[in-house]
């Protein structure tokens, strides 16, 4: 009520202490409370269950504060009551206070506890122990039942367990707590100790503990016996990074085996028995823990693999990997960032990371925030964060600039062949499916998933201990052809995994993920990011970081550009990373004066478009834009790239706008605060905003106005038609390009033909599109009789691209459709429909 903390305590905790509550029955503790952090009047609304105690057994009520840096925590206060007087108390008392005796030379001041005990019928107990019992053996004898009641209560190796956690996590407290000095192994200590905590905090009710379990604890516990003091700890932890980088990651996969084998975990209550098998594993950790314990001791170089919770035993083989062929993968889906800058977004990470590692109802995060705040940045980090446990199971990650990885099949064949390669038994199921059905690959998408992802997945659940990652990236990137499935898919389908699979979903908040996702709040967790202007350190760190290659490639003074300069970039990124990469990307081009650039961002007026602004000043401080072959050809150099649903290499794009060899090689040089690409790859937008910004029908700069995109890009299309220029885009290399041979089967139907596959037109072009002019050269085409050729060798929603051209185009060209048989085994459905 009221306490006068001891002078040397107070200056460590102004504010109220942070109260927790341990019970022991007479030397065993038999409950630990939760800390209430900085309440001076906590309640704990905590309970556990005596072993039928002689009436005169002490209660020992032991008050603590938990000190945050300090290592040990303080005995505030402490009361002893027997059983007897409590359960009289109890039976006549309403509340019944017990009064606390302060420690002396710690606290002072008046100290009582409200706690209740009450009686319950042994007998009920015995019944039902005795019930469970008989189910594995039966009857059992009255003898056994009592050993059974014993061993199910076991007090003492639970209570062991949670002592010796106790410690583990105290140490692990003090690793996180060195936070900065061990920037690469924190996100794993901090895990570990978190999954540990909650399995604590459960344990301390827990009736059934294994020897296996306690002895992994306590070889965990011999192993962090070097962690008990942060000031060492502080001092010498650079020395040992790497060692304890790999000891706190050994230290996540036992937490997720001891939190599964304590009922806590993943896995539904039936499939623990099989956990029970996982002897063998608990015992390989042990011995693994103990061997590293002597490594550190010695200061030797470890192993790097991790002995896994989820890997009971090998299963592969050669048939194996040849039925996983049959899946079409995604054929580039990895991120090209390097994940958030070290000590950017880190609380962000934290809280996704151990959202996803702790079992949850909800099974589905989805991460919202505007184009550029940087979700798909913070997608790289948890992915690599999982990746480094072996525990990412699948990802795919949308983009405007590879249509590809939007196909239905494709989506679904990524994410099982994600899976088949993090699990050996999912593997197994998998393809054992794979096996038993061949035309399964090419079933509607409904059935596939149902039977190539959820019923093999759900054929293993026993098999699989802690989380298994699905990450989905860029869902607002997905094509239009999949989006919706794509949304419901997410919203209605992944509820039904197993529970270990958890999922990363980030996008832009649009109106139909919204809603859909919004009304399944019982499965999808919401974490929208903000881009509040209070908590700018992120975007500080960002900027400092940009500028200093900037300094060191142009020459410039260490301080340039000047506190208040970098406050006032910091002020107008407005916390938008992607404004802050292209302001400095502009700033720093190797042919710009950085100092003028710098100026020019700055001068911009403050504006709710501030990223179109950036662009357009990067559009139009590059290139000779009063000379018209400039304006036009780069009009459609960068329509081109906007649009591609693959990317083009610059030669590519010279063919497809008509234009001289070396012509798109030239202008792109001028753009590379926006574009990405080096002379003979393919180029694309460095980020899907520009294309936002290039294709909007508002964008107007003095030289580049977006209407003229869609027309440059007809007509240069049917330009290159009008040449009857062989073209095809497919996966070919460039030097086919331009004279791509029609195949001899084909040739003979088609006497006068042209090869054209469409990769970027569809959805994007409107009737409207097709002026006077375009219309005119549909004519010509009618006139000369010309042939589409649509070759079939890719994707599906290719062809709903080009589908959509049809559309649009048949009232005016006859198009006649050739293929090859051999080919088109898979695209049935669609060739019905053209
Ligand atoms: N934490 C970070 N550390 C370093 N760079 C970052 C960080 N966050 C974002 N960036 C930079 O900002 C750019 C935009 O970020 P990102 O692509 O992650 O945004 P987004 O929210 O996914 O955008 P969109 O919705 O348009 O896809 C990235 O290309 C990257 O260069």
């Amino acid at each position: 009520e009221t306490i006068d903390w001891h002078p040397g305590l107070r200056d460590q905790y102004k504010k109220s202490p942070n109260l927790y509550v341990k019970v022991y029955d007479r030397k065993h503790r038999i409950l630990k409370t939760k800390v209430v952090k900085q309440k001076i009047d906590p309640s704990w609304d905590e309970s556990c269950i005596l072993n039928s105690p002689p009436l005169s057994t002490i209660l020992t009520f032991c008050l603590f504060h938990d000190v945050p840096l300090v290592g040990s925590d303080v005995n505030v206060a402490k009361a002893e009551t027997s059983v007897g007087d409590l359960l009289e108390r109890c039976r006549s008392e309403t509340d019944v206070w017990l009064d606390m005796e302060g420690s002396r030379g710690k606290s002072r001041g008046t100290f009582r506890l409200c706690v209740s005990l009450r009686a319950i019928a042994a007998q009920e107990v015995i019944t039902k122990v005795a019930r469970e019992a008989s189910t594995l053996e039966s009857p059992l004898p009255v003898g056994k039942v009592m050993d059974t009641i014993e061993a199910a209560q076991g007090l003492d190796s639970s209570s062991k367990l949670s002592d010796t956690l106790d410690g583990v996590l105290s140490a692990l407290k003090n690793i996180v707590e060195v936070g900065d000095a061990l920037a690469k192994v924190h996100p794993y200590a901090n895990t570990a100790w978190k999954i540990l905590t909650s399995v604590y905090n459960i344990i301390q009710h827990q009736q059934e503990t294994d020897n296996e379990v306690v002895k992994l604890a306590e070889a965990m516990a011999q192993l962090y016996s070097f962690a008990t003091d942060v000031e060492s700890l502080k001092k010498h932890s650079k020395s040992f990074e790497d060692i304890l980088l790999h000891i706190t990651m050994q230290t996540v996969e036992c937490a997720f085996l001891i939190q599964e084998y304590c009922g806590h975990g993943f896995l539904e209550r039936v499939f623990q028995t099989s956990i029970l098998g996982a002897t063998k594993r608990i015992v390989q950790m042990t011995n693994e823990l103990l061997r590293l314990k002597d490594a550190f001791a010695q200061g030797m170089a470890v192993q790097t693999t991790i002995v896994s919770a989820k890997i009971l035993d090998k299963v592969e083989n050669l048939e194996n990997l040849e039925l996983l062929k049959r899946l079409r993968c995604a054929s580039s889906n990895s991120s090209s960032s390097e994940g958030c800058l070290r000590g950017t977004r880190t609380e962000v990470i934290k809280h996704i990371a151990l959202s996803l590692t702790i079992p949850s109802e909800r099974q589905i995060i989805w991460l919202s925030g505007v184009a550029g705040s940087g979700k798909s940045t913070i997608a790289t980090s948890v992915s690599e964060h999982f990746r480094v446990l072996g525990r990412l199971g699948a990802q795919i990650r949308f983009s405007r600039n590879h249509g590809d990885r939007s196909d239905k099949t494709v989506i679904l064949h990524t994410i099982a062949s994600g899976l088949a390669n993090t699990h050996p038994h999912i593997k197994q199921a998998i393809c054992n499916t794979l096996a038993h059905d061949s035309h399964l690959v090419e079933a509607p998408p409904g059935t596939q998933f149902q039977e190539l992802i959820l019923n093999p997945l759900n054929s293993v659940k026993g098999h699989l201990v802690g989380p298994l990652i699905i990450v989905i990236d860029a869902l607002d990137e997905c094509a239009e052809d999949s989006r919706s499935w794509m949304i419901e898919l997410i919203a209605n389908s992944f509820p039904k995994l197993p529970k270990v699979f958890r999922v990363l979903v980030t996008s832009r908040p649009e109106s139909d993920m919204t809603m859909i996702f919004s009304k399944n709040s019982a499965a999808i967790y919401q974490c929208p990011l903000s881009l509040n202007q209070e908590n700018n350190s992120d975007i500080s760190v960002y900027i400092h970081h940009c500028l200093k290659p900037i300094r060191d490639l142009h020459g410039l003074d260490p301080l340039w550009p000047g506190t208040d300069t970098v406050d006032q970039l910091i002020n107008r990124s407005g916390n938008l990373f992607i404004w802050a990469a292209t302001a400095l990307k502009f700033v720093g081009e190797r042919t710009a004066q950085p100092k003028k650039r710098l100026e020019a961002v700055l001068k911009m007026s403050f504006r709710e478009d501030n990223l179109d602004q950036l662009y357009a000043l990067a559009l139009e401080s590059n290139g000779d834009w009063a000379d018209p072959e400039f304006r036009e050809s780069t009009t459609a150099i960068l329509s081109t790239i906007a649009l591609a649903k693959l990317p083009m290499t610059d030669s590519a794009i010279d063919a497809m706008c008509d234009l001289q060899v070396g012509s798109t090689a030239s202008i792109l040089q001028h753009f590379g605060s926006v574009i990405q690409w080096n002379v003979g790859h393919p180029a694309t937008t460095l980020h899907a905003s520009f294309n936002d910004f290039i294709l909007h029908p508002n964008t107007i700069t003095p030289n580049f106005d977006s209407a003229m995109v869609k027309k440059s890009l007809v007509l240069g299309c049917f330009r290159v038609l009008q040449k009857h220029l062989r073209f095809n885009i497919c996966n070919l290399p460039d030097s086919h390009l331009l004279n791509c041979e029609v195949p001899a089967s084909v040739k003979a139907h088609l006497p006068d033909s042209l090869t054209y596959t469409s990769r970027f037109w569809g959805s994007h072009l409107a009737e409207s599109d097709f002026d006077e002019e375009v219309l005119q050269l549909l004519k010509e085409f009618l006139a000369n009789k010309f042939l589409f050729w649509l070759e079939v060798v890719s994707v599906q929603q290719e062809f709903a691209a080009v589908e959509q051209v049809l559309r649009i185009t048949e009232q005016y060209v006859q198009v006649g459709v050739a293929w090859e048989l051999s080919k088109l085994s898979k695209k049935s459905t669609w060739l019905t429909t053209a």
